[in-house]
């Protein structure tokens, strides 16, 4: 059975380790990359265990068969002492080996150290009635697991785990995505790309896009809400006629302050009243899927400055709260009649570089849904947050929908970014 998130099973094989010798640092290293790496949702299982050959081969064969797991990383054992068998073990599990994973990596440390021939590790599959599991042996040095899933991509030298999601894809498991910076996972064009959510995508009338528009539609409304956006800024003096636009659609929820009706919309409002009413659990989750159609773009090869991110209304709200749990800014956030749905700066925890991408925030001053104090105070916020770039107005006469100076200020905005960017 498919599962529906990655399962990984991280298994770290040490004599010292396992009896208490040292302390393991095998896992928490693994635990520590996938944690940095990973965007997609996962769980772990996580085995330490002495480099005993029968234990190794049962404790893969577990995490397989049993625990259903579409990935194990071994780490340890893998070089040429009398006690290193874990390729053995894992040779002994297989069905098939895919001999260019121990390649790459010999290649990849190598970079790093000249012991890397040293290490006979190997990535092998284990294939069952139903499922099966892709096994990756990784040296024991802790700083070895980082170094050959990563590699060094400004050296052009590959890590091993850009080729692991698609292998994922390809022996039946679920889609797994990464963050770019740290590794980017490489599908051909032609196979099928992760999906995320519902989404309407709108490429360029000509060419190949050069920069991306992803727009968050307002309550109740859905992905086709914004289908003529790039061609009204453009119509305003955006540069955007090579953008690609994304317009995803929010799932249907309960509206608590809708009396319970079911409407399309990115969080629940527990309230009318209280910029901070909302449901922290769906902004946290929205802007997640914001964080992964950002990384995909990345991926696609779009220049992470010449992504924009903006909604309407309550769009808008989780576009600005997006700004905080991303981890490196963008090229810019644009919130229209909406607000930082948050209480007080002082609730935040932790604050991503997210919150120095270039921010405009519009208005109408005659909006009777969002009241004007509320862009007000969010700018105030985000200022205590650590915005810096940030661009707010409110419109004489405007209500709650967009005036043709909102959408020209926005024109400008983005023009300047991308320009910017050239
Ligand atoms: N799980 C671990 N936690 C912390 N350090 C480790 C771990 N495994 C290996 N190391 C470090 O990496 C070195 C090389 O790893 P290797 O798998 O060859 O271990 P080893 O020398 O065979 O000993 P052991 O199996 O007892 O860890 C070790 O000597 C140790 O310094
Ligand atoms: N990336 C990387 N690969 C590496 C190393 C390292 O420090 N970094 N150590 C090497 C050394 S010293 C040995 S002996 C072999 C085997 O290590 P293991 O027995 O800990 O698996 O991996 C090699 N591969």
């Amino acid at each position: 059975m498919k599962n529906s998130k990655a399962k990984i099973g991280l298994v770290s094989i040490s004599d010292r380790a396992s009896s208490g010798t040292y302390q393991d640092k095998g896992i928490p290293s693994l635990k520590e990359w996938l944690a940095k790496a990973l965007l997609s949702d996962y769980e772990v299982v996580e085995k330490l265990i002495p480099d005993e050959q029968q234990l190794i081969e049962a404790t893969l064969k577990e995490l397989c068969d049993q625990e259903n797991c579409d990935l194990i990383l071994t780490t340890g054992g893998t070089g040429p002492s009398r006690r290193d068998v874990t390729p053995e073990a894992t040779l002994a599990v297989a069905t098939r080996t895919l001999p260019g994973f121990g390649e790459q990596m010999r290649a990849v440390s190598l970079a790093f150290v000249p012991t890397a021939i040293l290490s006979r590790q190997v990535g092998v599959l284990r294939e069952i009635k139903d499922h099966a599991a892709l096994i990756i042996n990784l040296p024991g040095q802790p700083k070895a697991i980082a170094e050959t899933l990563e590699g060094i991509p400004s050296k052009g030298i590959h890590g091993i785990f850009a080729a692991v999601p698609y292998c994922i894809d390809l022996i039946g498991g679920p889609a797994i995505e990464t963050r770019p910076n740290v590794v980017k996972a490489f599908r051909p064009k032609s196979a099928p790309q992760p999906h995320v959510i519902d989404a309407k995508i709108i490429e360029p009338k000509e060419g190949k896009a050069d920069s991306t528009i992803i727009m968050l539609h307002g309550l109740g409304s859905d992905g086709s809400d914004f289908e003529h956006f790039r061609e009204e800024l453009a119509a305003c003096g955006a540069p955007v006629e090579q953008a690609r636009l994304i317009l995803p659609t929010a799932p249907e929820r309960a509206i608590a302050a809708n009396k319970g009706f079911l409407m399309r919309g990115w969080f629940d409002l527990l309230d009318t009243d209280g910029i901070g009413a909302s449901d922290e659990p769906a902004l946290i989750e929205s802007a997640r899927i914001a964080e992964r159609l950002i990384a995909l773009e990345e991926t696609k090869g779009i220049r992470r400055d010449r992504i924009f991110l903006g909604g309407f209304s309550q769009g808008g709200c989780v576009a600005l709260y997006t700004a905080l749990k991303l981890d490196r800014p963008i090229g810019g956030i644009f919130c229209l009649s909406g607000y930082l749905p948050i209480e007080s700066a002082d609730d935040i925890e932790h604050v991503g570089q997210g919150i120095l991408s270039p921010i405009f925030l519009a208005h109408g001053k005659e909006d009777s849904d969002v009241p004007p104090v509320y862009p007000e105070i969010s700018v105030r916020e985000l200022r205590k947050l650590g915005a810096t770039d940030l661009w707010s107005k409110g419109y004489d006469g405007a209500g709650h929908d967009l005036s043709i100076e909102e959408v020209t200020d926005l024109s400008d905005f983005l023009e300047k970014s991308l320009v910017a960017s050239q």
